[in-house]
């Protein structure tokens, strides 16, 4: 494979993989959403399918990730069954120096936010592309809200200096519906100056279940780039 081809793809691809590589036998696994860490469900799918893995079972953060753990014959369990998760692999839209993170392009920000903060170990997987110098760069912050708090919400991010909007469906007339059935609203922000202090504020909107703004909880973060049209992983 060429770097040429789909180089996004290579980095999220290889990342995936190597965070794959750190789960080990006899444990419980949180499973994050999205286009990278599908490749991370993946490839511990074919761990297991070799024999190199034994005993795992796995937590998912969405539909989408229970879809991709049975497909590739993950074992899966809920909260209520367990008492810890070992590791947990999730993806991220934006990373900043400290390791705060932006999630929530797939709307599923907030059974991440459950499932990535209660594991021991936390693995954030991204893409090159990912990582800013302050959060807010090229992200707007995910907020689930409860229909009904829709407008009141709304009108209070605006109050907080943001532009906020409504997530629409794609291929689906109307706005996006998370998994708990809620809705998504971005908000832009002209400068995140403290991530801990606006994470906090949005979940004191009445109305909203969660942000994605997740700090204080990555443990590691591995980037996926392409250098000589190779694919390499380093630890941020
Ligand atoms: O809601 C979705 C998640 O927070 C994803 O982990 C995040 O959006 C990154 O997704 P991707 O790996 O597809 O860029």
């Amino acid at each position: 494979m060429t770097a040429a081809a789909d180089p996004v793809k290579l980095m999220k691809q290889e990342v995936g993989k190597a965070a794959a590589a750190l789960v080990k036998s006899g444990t419980i696994v949180g499973l994050g959403t999205g286009s990278t860490t599908a490749f991370a469900i993946q490839y511990i799918g074919e761990r297991l399918k070799s024999g190199e893995l034994k005993d795992i079972v796995g937590v998912p953060t969405s539909f989408q990730a229970e879809v991709l753990a049975k497909e590739y014959g993950i074992p899966l369990t809920t909260l209520d069954a367990i008492d810890h998760i070992d590791i947990a692999i999730d993806g991220a839209d934006e990373v900043d120096p400290q390791k705060n993170l932006i999630k929530g392009g797939g709307a599923a920000h907030t059974r991440e936010k459950v499932v990535d903060y209660l594991a021991n170990q936390f693995i954030v997987v991204v893409d090159g592309g990912k990582v800013v110098d302050k959060l807010g760069s090229i992200f707007a912050v995910p907020v689930e809200v409860i229909p009904m708090a829709m407008t009141p919400v709304m009108n209070a991010l605006k109050k907080l200096g943001g532009k906020p909007e409504l997530r629409m469906g794609v291929k689906k007339a109307g706005p996006v519906i998370t998994d708990q059935g809620n809705m998504v609203i971005d908000v832009r922000f002209d400068d995140i100056p403290d991530p801990v202090n606006l994470e906090t504020t949005l979940n004191n909107i009445p109305g909203v279940l969660e942000n994605g703004i997740f700090v204080n909880c990555a443990d590691i973060v591995l980037v996926g780039e392409v250098v000589d049209n190779q694919p390499v992983v380093r630890q941020l």
